[in-house]
């Protein structure tokens, strides 16, 4: 069984060589629904590209193998986040389809795990990272998510059509983790495209377990999401200076 690296373990966890995990990190959409002078991950966040402040968190936990998938038209953008052990890969038509070309890139030396999240969660705190990694210890995927506590309706046109029971369901985050292979085999069987790994994995009959997320660890996608995780920033600086 691949163990992950110790950087991002429990401290009781056995050592391991970093070497048995990489990350790939999807920032090859277009940010539509943020709007702005260029793609969201491109945008700046508290002074620094907001895929600089996810790449930086990745590294940050250990991971010594990155892939970032990039839109062709941005890979001059990404000159200041290039170093030792990141690499570039070209996205495709879907998040899907990144992940899949990330996948693929990796085959040709391919990790015991892989961690595959979002360039547009620049604030994934490296405990998230350690409870994914940890779950990887005894399931085949694992990924972080959080309880829904509001109720749930359907609407069209502004009006309430019908209820939902929140039971059960989860708001899915990222990295999810899995064991390379098994994920490589799921993508290269899946038709079509799919909300997220999960998805994908669970359709390959993969066990996938669900560890605690963090409200913090929001996906970038609204113009309003950027002072939220602007303020999140400036309130760790503060407690990192106490
Ligand atoms: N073809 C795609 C589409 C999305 N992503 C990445 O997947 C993550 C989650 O996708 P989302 O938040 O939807 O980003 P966008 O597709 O850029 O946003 P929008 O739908 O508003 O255009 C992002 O980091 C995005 O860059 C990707 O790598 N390749
Ligand atoms: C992968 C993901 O972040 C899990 O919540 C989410 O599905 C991405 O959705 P998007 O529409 O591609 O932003």
């Amino acid at each position: 069984m691949p163990q992950p690296p110790t950087s991002a373990l429990p401290h009781d966890a056995p050592a391991a060589t970093a070497g048995d995990v990489a990350a790939i990190i999807v920032a090859a959409g277009r940010g539509t629904r943020a709007g702005g002078d260029a793609p969201k991950q491109w945008q700046t966040l508290c002074g620094q590209m907001v895929l600089a402040h996810t790449l930086d968190a990745i590294l940050a936990a250990g991971i010594g193998r990155v892939v970032l998938v990039l839109h062709p038209d941005d890979t001059a953008r990404a000159r200041p986040l290039l170093r030792d052990g990141v690499t570039v890969v070209t996205g495709g038509e879907s998040r899907a389809g990144s992940v899949r070309n990330a996948l693929e890139h990796l085959s040709h030396a391919p990790p015991g795990l892989v961690l595959i999240h979002d360039g547009a969660r620049p604030l994934i705190a490296r405990a998230v990272i350690a409870r994914v990694l940890d779950a990887l210890h005894r399931h085949p995927g694992a990924a972080p998510a959080l309880p829904i506590t509001d109720a749930l309706w359907r609407g069209v046109d502004g009006r309430v059509t019908g209820t939902q029971a929140r039971d059960g369901l989860f708001r899915a985050q990222t990295p999810q983790g899995f064991r390379f292979h098994q994920i490589l085999s799921a993508h290269r069987a899946h038709q079509g495209d799919a909300a997220d790994d999960v998805e994908i994995a669970r359709a390959a009959g993969l066990d996938v377990a669900i560890v605690p997320g963090d409200d913090d660890n929001l996906k970038l996608t609204y113009p309003q999401d950027f002072a939220r995780a602007a303020q999140i920033l400036q309130q760790r600086a503060t407690q990192q200076e106490a």
